[in-house]
C-alpha cells in the first residue's frame, strides 16, 4: 500500500460509550440474514463435532464433504472461543459446528501423542461428538495412540471408517467392521469415502443422532469468511455513509485488506491476561483525491469518526476486542475494472 495516499486511524479505546443514532449490529445482520425461519423447531439438534485421527487418513477431506466444500467457514461468538470453528453445517434441523484439534494436522508421528495428551485434555473438551476417522487400508500404531486417548473420552465417539473405494474385496468390510468394533465401545461404526462421497448421507444422519436438542448456536444461513469480511466493510460503508450523507462519493468501495484474530494471552511479565482481540485493516477506496480528503475531512476528524463508530458496532457484532485501521486510497477507475470488483466482494451481492 502506498503510504502517501493513506492516512491511518487505530482507534484503541474500546471503552468508548456510543451515543451515536445508528442501525444496531443486530440490523445489519437481520439484513442479510432476512431469509431465516424466525421460528426454531423445538426438535433442532446442535453441537460441536471434533473429527480426529491420525495424519492423512483424509480428516481434512471428510470435512470439506461434510460441510459441502465450503471451506474456511468460520463464525464467531463467545461459546466458541474454546474452539476454532471449522465448519458450520446447518440442514434438516440439525446443525454440527465442526472444531478444529489444535496440532490435528502436523505430519510428525510424535507430536502427535503430544497432540492427543493436549486434545483430550483441553480440545475434546466440551465437544458433543468426536468422529474418529482411520484409513480401511491400515491400522498402524498411530491410529492406536489416537484410539488410547479416545478411550478416555466421555462423549460419542463415531469411527469413520474412510477410504472404502480403495477395497478391492468388498466383501471384507464387514469383517473390518468387526475388527475395529473390538477396540473401543464406539456409539457407531460407519464406513465412507469421503473423496467420492459415498455414505455421507448416512454419516449425515448418524450425526445428527449423537447431537443434542439445543437450537442454532449459528445463523442458519451459515457464514463465510468472506461474508464475516463482508459485514465488516459493510459496517465502515455505513459509518461512512452516516459522516458525508450528502458528500457520499457513489462509487466509493471498502475493501478488508486482513482480519486477524489473536487469541487471548497472558502477559509473561506482569501476569496479566490479554484479552482476544480482531485485528481489521480495512481500505477506503475512493476515485478521486477531493474525494480522499472528503473521507478524511478535516483535520482527520471525519475518518476517525467513521473508525471509532465502525469499531464499537463491529465489537458487539463479533462480539470480542477489536482493533480496526482505516486507510483511505485513490484508486482511479477501479469501477470499471471487474477483478478489482469480485476481490471487492461485488460478486456475493
Ligand atoms: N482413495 C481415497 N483417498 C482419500 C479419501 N479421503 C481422503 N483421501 C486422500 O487422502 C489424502 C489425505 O487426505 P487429507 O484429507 O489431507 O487427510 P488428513 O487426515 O486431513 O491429513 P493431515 O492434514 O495430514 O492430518 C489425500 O490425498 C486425499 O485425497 C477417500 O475417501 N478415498
Amino acid at each position: 500500500m502506498d503510504d502517501s495516499q493513506a492516512n491511518t486511524i487505530t482507534p484503541s479505546d474500546s471503552s468508548n460509550n456510543d451515543n451515536t443514532d445508528h442501525a444496531s449490529p443486530q440490523d445489519v445482520i437481520g439484513q442479510f440474514f432476512k431469509d431465516s425461519p424466525a421460528e426454531i423447531p423445538a426438535d433442532f439438534r446442535c453441537g460441536f463435532v471434533a473429527i480426529v485421527g491420525r495424519p492423512n487418513v483424509g480428516k481434512s477431506t471428510l470435512m470439506n464433504h461434510l460441510i459441502g466444500q465450503k471451506l474456511s467457514i468460520t463464525s464467531r461468538k463467545p461459546q466458541t472461543t474454546r474452539h476454532k470453528i471449522v465448519g458450520i453445517d446447518t440442514r434438516d434441523n440439525v446443525q454440527a459446528v465442526y472444531v478444529d484439534t489444535p496440532g490435528m494436522h502436523k505430519k510428525e508421528v510424535r507430536a502427535i501423542n503430544k497432540m492427543m495428551n493436549r486434545a483430550a485434555s483441553s480440545a475434546l473438551r466440551d465437544v458433543n461428538l468426536v468422529l474418529f476417522v482411520v484409513d480401511s487400508m491400515k491400522w498402524v500404531p498411530d491410529d492406536e495412540l489416537v484410539l488410547e486417548k479416545l478411550k478416555n473420552a466421555d462423549m460419542p465417539v463415531i469411527m469413520v471408517i474412510n477410504k472404502v473405494d480403495t477395497i478391492e474385496e468388498k466383501r471384507t468390510l464387514l469383517p473390518l467392521i468387526e475388527q475395529h468394533g473390538k477396540r473401543m465401545k464406539f456409539s457407531d461404526i460407519v464406513p465412507v469415502s469421503a473423496l467420492r462421497g459415498a455414505n455421507l448421507e448416512h454419516l449425515h444422519e448418524v450425526i445428527a443422532k449423537y447431537l443434542p436438542f439445543a437450537p442454532p448456536m449459528y445463523a442458519i444461513d451459515q457464514l463465510t469468511d468472506r461474508s464475516e469480511r463482508f459485514l465488516a466493510s459493510e459496517i465502515v460503508r455505513e459509518k461512512i455513509m452516516r459522516q458525508l450523507g450528502e458528500e457520499l462519493p457513489y462509487d466509493l468501495a471498502v475493501q478488508i485488506e486482513s482480519f486477524k484474530e489473536e487469541p487471548a494471552t497472558i502477559n509473561e511479565k506482569t501476569g496479566k491476561p490479554k484479552p482476544a482481540c480482531l485485528y481489521i485493516d480495512a481500505t477506503i477506496l475512493v476515485e478521486r483525491q477531493g474525494q480522499k480528503l472528503i473521507v478524511i475531512g478535516d483535520k482527520g476528524r471525519k475518518l476517525k469518526q467513521i473508525g471509532m463508530e465502525a469499531r464499537i458496532d463491529m465489537e458487539k457484532m463479533f462480539e470480542q476486542k477489536v482493533m480496526l485501521t482505516l486507510w483511505v486510497k485513490v484508486k482511479g477507475g477501479w469501477s470499471d475494472d471487474e477483478r478489482a470488483l469480485k476481490s471487492l466482494g461485488y460478486s456475493d451481492i
